[in-house]
């Protein structure tokens, strides 16, 4: 078997301030797989996602072990992580229009990729990462600015950009939150057409359906339940991963929606026990004393022994 992409093993982030972001993750992308982390806002998905690039605010404290296609990222020089940045690993962001200059044109940003690492893209390289991503008359298309640009063709170019180089692993954080579902699926598919494997961060469990070959669902900083994405969604086991996919509303089912009643919990303290026992409505004597271990893809100690 070859390198995975990417390897995360008991990763630990704390903010400055102490607050508790990520607290034993460990997640796993083979070669031309798509993972999708999911869970309610706040939960550390973001805070993956910049460990894994090597982004995250100076003062943070960080434990356990990031592997991108076979190169540590916890304790890694500047140096090393500038060069992973784009080689190893492409980033997509969330909101095109934020992350391309107002002022400069989109051929200035797409060079930025090559730039960032001394180079300069050859002739026509820049016109044919265009062309890649669907970019229709790419070469005039550079010469404009991002204002002309449609958010969902934005998209495409950030794509272009974050693949310039062929990182064997692309992330990309809730890339499609801002277009509308049509636009969003094609945008998906070219993403995942050029991404040799890729970590998705992503609310939108419609999305993860049609999009995911597995996912990772997220609470307070721990995965609770991982599994192949379609038979996650088809029949999840964890309490709050059953309340996730109740939340989402189902046309034509006849179904109401189920909105997830409480908070998660605060993020400054050790947490003792299962953090969603008390939103848990299957919630027995004991889930508090205890973290439940992750085993068959799922940390729950009341389902876990059912
Ligand atoms: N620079 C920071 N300093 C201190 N706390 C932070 C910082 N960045 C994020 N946090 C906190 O860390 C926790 C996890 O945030 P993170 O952005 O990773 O969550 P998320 O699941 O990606 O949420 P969202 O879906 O809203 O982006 C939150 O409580 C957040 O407020």
């Amino acid at each position: 078997m070859g390198t995975s992409a990417l390897v995360v093993t008991d990763l630990h982030v704390t903010y400055p301030g102490e607050v508790r972001a990520v607290r034993g993750v460990s997640l796993q992308i083979a070669a031309g797989e798509t993972l999708a982390l999911v869970g309610e806002s706040g939960c550390g998905k973001t805070t993956v996602l910049r460990t894994v690039l090597g982004l995250l605010p100076a003062g943070s404290a960080v434990s356990g072990s990031v592997l991108v296609a076979g190169t540590e990222v916890v304790g890694a020089s500047t140096g090393t992580l500038r060069t992973l940045r784009g080689l190893g690993v492409g980033y997509v962001p969330q909101e095109p229009f934020a992350a391309f200059d107002p002022v400069r044109r989109v051929g200035h940003h797409l060079a930025e990729a090559w730039r960032v690492h001394g180079r300069r893209p050859a002739a026509g390289e820049l016109v044919r990462a265009l062309e890649e991503h669907g970019i229709p008359e790419p070469a005039d298309r550079l010469r404009q600015w991002p204002h002309q640009w449609s958010g969902g063709m934005l998209q495409r170019a950030t794509i272009a950009a974050a693949t310039a180089h062929r990182p064997p692993l692309v992330v990309a954080d809730e890339p499609t939150s801002a277009l509308d579902a049509d636009r969003a699926d094609a945008v998906l598919a070219d993403l995942r057409r050029s991404s040799p494997s890729l970590l998705l961060v992503s609310h939108d469990l419609s999305l993860v359906a049609r999009h995911a070959d597995r996912m990772a669902v997220c609470y307070a900083g721990q995965v609770v339940e991982t599994g192949v994405a379609a038979e996650v969604l088809a029949a999840p086991r964890h309490p709050y991963t059953r309340a996730l996919v109740a939340a989402v509303p189902q046309p034509g089912s006849g179904r109401l929606p189920e909105p997830l009643a409480g908070s998660p919990p605060r993020l400054g303290a050790e947490l003792a026990g299962c953090a969603f026992a008390p939103r848990c409505r299957w919630r027995e004597d004991g889930c508090d004393d205890q973290t439940p271990p992750m085993t068959g893809g799922l940390a729950c100690w009341v389902v876990g022994r059912g």
